[in-house]
């Protein structure tokens, strides 16, 4: 099972790579890296699993973080009708995004970042993603809410972006302006 000694943390260089593209169909090696790192997302958010292997919880994870520079990234969380959704994707990519901007008021924390970083990270507010998934199947799909924050920060990760480098330096706690309404 993967534990936090897997997870490489910011200084890393392959934490700011652009990570590659993945075959489909999914080779046997690449479908069990996907299922390894979903297994770790239900460790950490199973209260006696984490505690034991002293693991941090997350909602999301990228193969980057686990020192593997490949574009796959899964996410295990609740959406806004409360149901639990796990995705697994490979080659992941947004299509299209809302204009209107969104952001968590608590800030956002990564598993590679052992310290607190706190201010806003814009992210946009409604996206429209494409990506293979375990099978191989291509998905599209519509994200907004939380979920569409988790998708941005993994895919961020793909492309060597940390979540604070996001964040206003001059001023963290701005709030970014809404989209200019056309009149
Ligand atoms: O890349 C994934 N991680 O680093 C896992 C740990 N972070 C989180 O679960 C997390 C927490 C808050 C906001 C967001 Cl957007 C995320 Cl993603
Ligand atoms: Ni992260």
């Amino acid at each position: 099972m993967l534990t936090m000694d897997d997870i490489i943390r910011e200084g890393h260089p392959t934490l700011r790579k652009t990570a590659e593209e993945v075959e489909v169909p999914l080779t046997s090696e690449n479908k069990q890296l996907l299922e390894k790192m979903m297994e770790f997302l239900v460790h950490s958010q199973d209260p006696e699993i984490a505690e034991q292997y002293k693991l941090r919880p997350g909602v999301g994870l990228a193969a980057p973080q686990i020192g593997i520079s490949k574009r796959m990234v899964v996410m295990r969380t609740t959406d806004q009708q409360d149901e639990l959704v796990e995705y697994a994707f490979v080659n992941p990519r947004i299509v299209s995004h809302s204009a209107e901007t969104t952001y968590l008021e608590s800030g956002e924390g990564c598993l590679s970042v052992d310290r607190e970083v706190s201010g806003i990270v814009p992210r946009y507010a409604r996206i429209k993603i494409e990506a293979y998934d375990l099978n191989g199947n291509k998905v599209v799909k519509r994200l907004r809410g939380f979920l569409a924050i988790v998708f941005q920060h993994e895919l961020d990760h793909l492309n060597g972006i940390m979540f604070y480098d996001r964040i206003d330096e001059n001023d963290p706690f701005k709030k970014p302006l809404p989209p200019q309404e056309v009149i």
